[in-house]
């Protein structure tokens, strides 16, 4: 009787509340957003490029929580980090749902943790990232990224100048393959850049997520491609063999290798001996969807990184020279980076910092949709709107980042040194949606940039009459944008370090 009343003053003390909530934000007024159309709201002005900066203007206008519309749908951007932080972080409980993105199942991606609605299916997923790639999990995997990162230089001295990006690209699909399926990549045609190289097409030519007719309408995918809106479909169909390819070759080879008694330890490896003693949460359809996660959430992102750090260098020999400087005092010239010095070289981590901060991976994250009418700062924010964290404009507020569009890794040093301005975590995303990939990305970039420096001294190329080129800064769109390819030269810094990284022990290139 006591269980019943008690239930009854639970369910009616529930329904005050909710109605009371309701009351309260009813009156209140959505975030404010340029004007609009009727009907298609602000189907018009959308930006089709660079959002991400588009918003961080628009913010400056009507402030740093935004609301648009397009035909119906809410959408509300975050443009600081303390808003992120406010709702996606402390309300985590109502801001960590995705939207569906009808393209991206329409390509295959079936099982993806960052598309996945909230919920049960979600928390298992979740559990299985994390419980592989938590910070104290990743300390294993430092000797293999130190192997990749030391590969990566040597690769690079040895390359011509238009296969830098190749190789850039090489050690991010290398160091997801040693994680997710302990494969070594040694040469040009290796099965696995292949499929990267594919998907990384299939991701850049279906612009951010959430965001193309497709998504909006779905029902335009039976349309034929030249009807206007469904360009898209016909992207998905000719891309989804690649994806398919994704879910299905990984798993089969490491199979093919634990028969054959070859398989080296990797993600897929524990599972499949997990399985056998029911001891996983995911069962076989779903652990492909697992590894196609890594894979297409962790190699683009870390490409475009090192790319971009690549490109800071080539703009800023001073900060390369500090950073190279401090190496020195270090090593001595004698050794090569490992992770034991991480804390003895506080300009390398600012390096890190500030390229992710000048140029963020992923501009706008992933969305989050929001699963409750709130209020927030006398701001009404209805249930089932999308959420966008502005990354790219927290990167660029003022208020945080003195002079935020210039490149000065050591904002991050304390003073007298630097401005003790905070690290850039907002590039990792926010709250139960936080990317679970980050300590190891973060560990992979570490040690590529230490490497690199400590060896390599990069530089402009020269045009035919001798004269510097000044490359730009063009980023693509996309769901993880990347810098556009620029001319440089990277040659060796000493003959020391050459031999230091003629001795470490791997195979060599296939250039
Ligand atoms: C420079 C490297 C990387 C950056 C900047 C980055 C950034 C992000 C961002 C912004 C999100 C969205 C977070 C949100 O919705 O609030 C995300 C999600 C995710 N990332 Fe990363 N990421 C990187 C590397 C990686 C790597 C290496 C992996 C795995 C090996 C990974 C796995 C994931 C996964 C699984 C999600 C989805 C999480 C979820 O929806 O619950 N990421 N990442």
């Amino acid at each position: 009787m006591l269980a019943f009343f008690a239930s009854l003053l639970l369910v009616v003390g529930t329904g005050i509340l909710l109605y009371i909530l309701r009351l309260r934000t009813q009156h209140l007024k959505p975030p404010r957003g340029p004007p609009k159309d009727p009907v298609i709201g602000h189907l018009r002005v959308m930006p089709t490029a660079q959002a991400g900066l588009v918003f961080h203007r628009w913010a400056k206008t009507y402030g740093d929580v935004m609301q648009l519309e397009v035909l119906g749908q809410r959408i509300i951007v975050l443009d600081t980090y303390q808003a992120a932080v406010d709702l996606l972080e402390n309300r985590s409980s109502i801001y960590s749902d995705r939207p569906k993105f009808p393209l991206y199942d329409l390509l295959g991606w079936t099982h993806i943790l960052g598309f996945m609605q909230y919920g049960k299916v979600f928390t298992n997923h979740r559990q299985v990232h994390q419980s592989y790639l938590v910070r104290h999990k990743c300390i294993p995997f430092l000797p293999m990224q130190t192997e990749e990162a030391r590969r990566l230089a040597r690769n690079l001295l040895i390359c011509p100048p238009e296969k830098y990006s190749d190789f850039l690209s090489r050690f991010s699909t290398g160091v997801i393959t040693r994680l997710t399926v302990g494969h070594e990549i040694v040469t040009d045609d290796d099965p696995y850049l292949k499929l990267t190289k594919a998907i990384y097409q299939a991701l850049s030519r279906t612009g951010p997520p959430g965001n193309s007719p497709i998504d909006l309408f779905p029902f335009l995918r039976h349309f034929p491609s030249w009807f206007p809106g469904a360009y898209h479909a016909r992207v998905a169909r000719t891309c989804r063999p690649a994806v398919r390819k994704l879910y299905e070759y990984p798993l089969q080879s490491v199979e093919n290798e634990r028969k054959a008694g070859e398989a080296s330890p990797s993600f897929l490896l524990s599972w499949l001996e997990e399985s056998e003693s029911n001891a996983s949460i995911v069962g076989r359809e779903e652990v492909k969807g697992v590894v196609a996660t890594m894979f297409a959430a962790g190699e683009a992102t870390t490409w475009s990184t090192v790319t971009l750090f690549i490109l800071a260098m080539v703009l800023h020999p001073d900060s390369q020279l500090r950073a190279q400087n401090e190496l020195d005092s270090v090593l001595g010239g004698a050794r090569l980076p490992e992770f034991t010095d991480r804390q003895n070289l506080p300009y390398i981590d600012c390096i890190l910092q500030e390229t992710l901060r000048w140029h963020p991976p992923t501009p706008l994250g992933i969305p989050h949709r929001c699963t409750q009418d709130n209020e927030y700062k006398g701001m009404y924010i209805a249930k089932g709107s999308l959420v966008f964290a502005n990354i790219r404009g927290m990167a660029l507020d003022e208020s945080v980042y003195k002079d935020a569009t210039m490149y000065r890794p050591e904002r991050f040093l304390p003073a007298p040194l630097g401005n003790g301005e905070p690290h850039f975590t907002a590039a990792f995303g926010f709250g139960r949606r936080i990317c679970t990939g980050l300590h190891f990305a973060d560990n992979s970039l570490w040690i590529a940039i230490a490497t690199i420096l400590a060896t390599c001294s990069i530089s402009n190329a020269l045009d035919a009459n001798g004269e510097k080129i000044i490359p730009e800064r063009v980023m693509s769109d996309g769901i993880a944008s990347h810098p556009d390819d620029f001319p440089c030269v990277i040659t060796v810094r000493s003959p020391a370090a050459r031999a230091l990284l003629a001795d470490f022990d791997s195979p060599g290139p296939a250039v």
